[in-house]
């Protein structure tokens, strides 16, 4: 059962916030899936969005300007939460971890484990979900994109599931989580101390240990305060350039780490990605 909590005809399509109770968190779960007006005549490719670090479904759908873009090419948009949220559900101080801070894990440690399913949220049952409710989503025509934490998430979700998405980008991403002070506070938080199995959650982890995708789009702000510490795109190149990945990265000038810098870039990497799905 899904509820809409919103509805709003935008560039001839429609715009929608919708909520429903997740098996994968046992919390309800908000998140936006813009529609573009060919999904009125016939089915449209989908395209997912992960987003950051204390993000909602909301912070793109507000600020994301995606949706000139997706009415011309004829994109889905699906915007899901970064964590379960409500009563009960585990959290600690500090924007980093726990709610708005899921990074895309099932995790195994108490008290996480009960709530922060987010790995088999976004990759299995929400997917489920649209496809189930909204008959004109092309499930076969798929990419994947996010920001941050979120473009961790998708860069791990593509790499563990190949064939699935036609192509997967990524805005500012965390790229070796396990190697950088995000990472290995959530990581060892939700996924224990054994880094054995950070692994599987972990993009440059995952091509080295023989993961492949055709090609990766990734655009990132030279002036983002986060580029060295936490974001280390330099560790991806390396590994894609090993792997024989095609890497498109793109470091832009004076931009940062914020939806100014998203919203310029978005639009471009939806062509790019309009391009893949044929
Ligand atoms: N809250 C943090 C910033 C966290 C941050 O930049 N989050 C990014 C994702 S990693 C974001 O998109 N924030 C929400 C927004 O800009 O709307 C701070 O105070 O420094």
């Amino acid at each position: 059962m899904v509820e809409v909590v919103s509805e709003a005809r935008s560039h001839g399509g429609r715009q929608l916030v919708l909520r429903h109770d997740s098996r994968a968190t046992g919390t309800p779960m908000t998140f936006s899936l813009f529609l573009p007006p060919q999904a009125e005549q016939g089915r449209v490719p989908l395209v997912t969005y992960l987003s950051g670090l204390t993000c909602t479904h909301a912070n793109v759908t507000d600020k994301g300007e995606y949706r000139a873009a997706c009415a011309e090419l004829g994109l889905a948009f699906l915007a899901p939460d970064t964590s379960p949220r409500g009563d009960g559900v585990a959290d600690e101080e500090g924007w980093d971890i726990g709610l708005g801070a899921g990074f895309y894990v099932d995790a195994t440690e108490a008290p996480w484990s009960a709530h922060y399913r987010m790995w088999s949220y976004v990759t299995e049952e929400l997917p489920a979900l649209v496809a189930a409710e909204y008959a004109a989503l092309d499930m076969s025509a798929q990419a994947i994109t996010g920001h941050s934490m979120g473009g961790h998430g998708a860069l791990t979700v593509a790499l563990r599931h190949p064939g699935r998405f036609h192509a997967v980008s990524a805005f500012a991403p965390i790229v070796a989580p396990s190697e950088v002070p995000w990472g290995e506070k959530a990581f060892s938080r939700y996924l224990g101390p054994d880094r054995a199995a950070w692994r599987a959650h972990d993009a440059v982890a995952l091509i080295e240990d023989g993961a492949r995708v055709p090609a990766i789009r990734i655009d990132i702000g030279a002036a983002d305060p986060f580029l060295e510490r936490e974001l280390r795109p330099e560790r991806i190149e390396a590994a894609a350039a090993d792997a024989g990945i095609e890497l498109i990265l793109e470091r832009r000038s004076g931009y940062d780490h914020s939806y100014f810098f998203i919203s310029t870039f978005l639009a471009e990497h939806l062509r790019w990605m309009k391009s893949r799905l044929g």
